[in-house]
């Protein structure tokens, strides 16, 4: 592994030079990797390993969407498209991408296929970290380990399809065939990650949960609301306050900040702009500093399991996500977004 500097913290990576394709390949000739659940990481998975030659095979509920999708998708029912289990009973590796709520309901079933040598495989270190809630114990003569991809399954797909690739975390959280390493390593490269950094099961869905209720969703749409709705008291259009708030942020600072990290997009701006971030960032980090305490500490405590496996397994939990969703998607804020992307030139 490359051992290389993170802001001055040494950290060990596995790069696409050391571990090339082909070297992935040849560690998975002999596995069939079955992909259970074809919702967002599945599709995206499933056909940046296929496109990599790997021997992948999805298994799904018949008569869904996700079937469906996944036939659409050239996934041949009978061949390479299964029912979930006959394609649990057909892997050696067992990707187990469905929802973490319904990982739970449907361990009984997938425990029953592992036997000695198999591998399962996740995307999160949910189902074993908070596996007092969940009940998923793997049997010993099994591997274990995960890669979470670090972003949306749509982006690990259209990153591949770009020649690009999103980075990756993994662990290993029981070797039973000595090969664990060897096999989720294979396994990252496969499904299209650029990297991959070495983290464990806890750190994984501590950090991942905070993550996305924090700066990645949650906090992002707090702060996108209180700014436009204090504009909006103000006197300001909707679509002024929408540019303000989110177009400019979107389309025009945070490329820069992904290029070539904050101090570069700041040095870009004016220096009015500039005396003015920099006077206050900190107030704002200050503000929200207890807010991150108390979401860490509620994930810490695996009350934010609690509420996703409570909410997500009841039988209309997707009306219900549905619900919000249009919510969010009428209020004044995300209806102005709606015209202002419709007015972007590439989009005329
Ligand atoms: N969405 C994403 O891009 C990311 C997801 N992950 C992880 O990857 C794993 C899979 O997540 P997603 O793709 O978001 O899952 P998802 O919520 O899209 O569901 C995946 C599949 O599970 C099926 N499913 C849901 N409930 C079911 C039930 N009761 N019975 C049978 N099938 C059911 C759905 O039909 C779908 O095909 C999870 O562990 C998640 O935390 C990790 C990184 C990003
Ligand atoms: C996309 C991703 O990595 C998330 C936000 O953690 C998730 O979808 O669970
Ligand atoms: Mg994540
Ligand atoms: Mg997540």
């Amino acid at each position: 592994m490359a051992k290389l500097n993170f802001g001055g913290v040494e950290e060990h990576v596995v790069t696409r030079e050391e571990f090339p394709l082909q070297k992935a390949q040849e560690v998975l000739k002999d596995e069939v990797v079955a992909v259970i659940g074809y919702g967002v990481q599945g599709p995206g998975q499933a056909l940046n390993q296929k496109d990599n030659g790997i021997n992948v095979i999805v298994g799904q509920r018949k008569n869904s969407k996700s079937w469906d999708k996944a036939v659409a998708d050239g996934f041949v029912p009978g061949e390479t498209l299964f029912e979930i289990e006959e394609a649990l009973q057909k892997g050696t590796i067992i990707c187990y991408l469905l929802s973490d709520a319904a990982q739970i309901e449907y361990w009984s079933k997938v425990k029953q296929h592992l036997t000695p040598g198999k591998a399962l495989y996740f995307s999160h270190g949910f189902g074993i970290t908070f596996n007092e809630r969940t009940g998923i114990v793997p049997p010993a003569e099994v591997d274990v380990f995960l890669v979470a991809p670090k972003g949306s399954g749509t982006s690990l797909r259209r990153m591949f399809l770009q020649n690009r690739g999103l980075n990756s975390s993994f662990a290993v959280y029981q070797d039973a065939t000595g090969k664990a390493r060897e096999r989720v390593t294979a396994l990252g490269i496969a499904i299209g990650s650029g990297y991959l950094f070495e983290t464990d099961f806890k750190k994984e869905v501590f950090s991942d949960l905070a993550g996305e209720r924090g700066t990645l969703m949650g906090a992002v749409q707090g702060i996108f609301a209180a700014q436009y709705d204090v504009l909006r008291k103000n006197g300001h259009s909707p679509s002024e306050a929408f540019n303000e708030t989110v177009e400019e942020l979107t389309q025009s600072l945070m490329p820069l900040v992904a290029e070539n990290g904050m101090d570069w997009m700041y040095a870009n701006c004016s220096t009015t702009a500039q005396r003015g971030a920099l006077d206050w960032w900190k107030r704002f980090r200050d503000a929200t500093s207890p807010l991150f305490e108390e979401l860490y500490e509620s994930v810490a405590k695996g009350d934010e399991a609690q509420r996703s496996i409570e909410s997500n397994s009841k039988p209309d939990y997707r009306e219900k996500l549905e619900v919000e969703l249009t919510e969010l998607r009428e209020s004044e804020m995300w209806r102005a977004g709606k015209t202002v992307r419709s007015l972007r030139p590439e989009n005329n």
